[in-house]
């Protein structure tokens, strides 16, 4: 059955959306003009000498790859189907044993099971900080060699995770790879296009980044970027021929499927953000400065409890909050009551029917909307009679 126009309507329309993916992938003004201009189909392909979007000039995404590659401190970028298939290319230059952080998200794993290795996880501190440190990356290094007889393959650092917001030390982590001569993927998903990374500056081997939760742009893109090391490797050309015809594929990339999968609007929206995301990145520490307001006042409602580390470095936060949950199990709305009081308060994103804990993001909010959000939690939480902090 066809949709109903009403149906295509955000229900999230006009309100603060605080989701922890949506932050970073809200347009800028730039990328919505482009919106109509390049709707259509294979928009980007009229001009296409080369068959592969990569190396096109009009528009003019071959130069616009370099400006990203020096943008991200790294020498070769490709597009992709967002940060996982960034993982899954990455991945595949490798084979044996992959080394991930214990908070990587589900699509590292995917990304390692589509290409044959082996997960060993590095284990984080748990409750409450659930930190990864740099140094467990030895042991687990160790551990496969013992188990194994060979050293990993590969390792793989999600720089911000998804369920803490916590910044993992990427420089640490990176040096213990390069003394172990382990190239290290870091997946930036929740950092480049909003915070400043540079993978030279860094040491990492390869960059994974999302376009749509990092970079202003329309889903799906992500972007891998590596060094001239590794490129060869991974973005390895296709060697196949057709036996009918006997045709090859020399220029298509095997783990791009040939051409890079986006082309059209993820693109060409990434592509107009690109100057706004260049600025932004600069002003990461007000953002942070925001976040850590924002947990001071949310820590002031009785029961209620940042998870992760502290102080935060990140905008994406995991609050405990038990007394809401107990509220809940009162509410004739169930868990879905803290959602409704929010909604009706012009605030959206906390995931519905959840009281047990809230997990939002406050990038990119003015201080006033972070005030406004902050205040709807507090006015919620005296009307069911929590004590609230002056
Ligand atoms: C840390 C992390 N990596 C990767 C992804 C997936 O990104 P994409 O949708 O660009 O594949 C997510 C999604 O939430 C994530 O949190």
């Amino acid at each position: 059955m066809l949709s109903k126009p009403m149906e295509l309507l955000r229900p999230s329309k006009g309100m603060i959306n605080v989701h922890p993916i949506q932050r970073g992938g809200i347009l800028t003004e730039e990328a919505r003009k482009v919106l109509l201009e390049w709707g259509d189909g294979y928009s980007m392909c009229d001009i296409c000498l080369e068959g592969r979007v990569d190396l096109l000039d009009k528009p003019p995404v071959k130069r616009f790859k370099e400006e990203v590659a020096e943008f991200l401190g790294m020498d070769e970028v490709r597009f992709t189907a967002g940060a996982r298939h960034a993982k899954f290319v990455a991945m595949s230059g490798f084979k044996g044993a992959l080394v991930v952080d214990s908070l990587a998200h589900y699509t590292t794993y995917i990304a390692a099971e589509l290409n044959g290795l082996r997960v060993y996880e590095v284990p984080n501190t748990g409750y409450p900080e659930f930190r990864i440190e740099a140094e467990s990356y030895t042991d687990v290094f160790e551990k496969v060699k013992e188990e194994t007889g060979d050293y990993p393959a590969v390792a793989l650092l999600t720089h911000a995770d998804y369920k803490y917001g916590n910044l993992a030390d990427a420089k640490k982590v990176a040096e213990i790879c390069r003394d172990y001569g382990i190239p290290l993927i870091l997946n930036t998903a929740y950092t480049s296009g909003i915070m400043e990374v540079s993978g030279r500056e860094t040491g990492c081997d390869f960059i994974v980044a999302s376009g749509h939760k990092s970079w202003a742009a329309t889903a799906p893109i992500g972007i891998l970027a590596t060094t001239f090391e590794f490129a060869e490797r991974v973005f390895r050309v296709s060697e196949v021929r057709g036996n009918w015809s006997g045709r090859a594929f020399t220029k298509k990339e095997v783990a791009l499927f040939g051409c890079s999968p986006v082309y059209g609007l993820p693109l060409v929206t990434l592509m107009a953000s690109f100057p706004v995301v260049k600025e932004r990145v600069k002003r990461w520490k007000e953002e942070v400065e925001k976040a850590r307001w924002f947990v001071e006042e949310m820590e002031k409602i009785e029961g209620v409890m940042l998870l992760g580390e502290r102080p935060k470095n990140h905008t994406l936060m995991n609050f405990e909050t038990p007394s809401f949950n107990l509220i809940a199990k009162k509410h004739r709305r169930k868990g879905y009551f803290l959602y409704h009081e929010l909604k009706e308060r012009g605030i959206f994103g906390v995931q519905p029917g959840m009281t047990r804990n809230v997990k939002l993001n406050v990038y990119g909010l003015s201080w006033e909307e972070v005030e406004r959000v902050a205040e709807a939690f507090k006015e919620i939480a005296e009307k069911y009679g929590l004590e609230v902090e002056d």
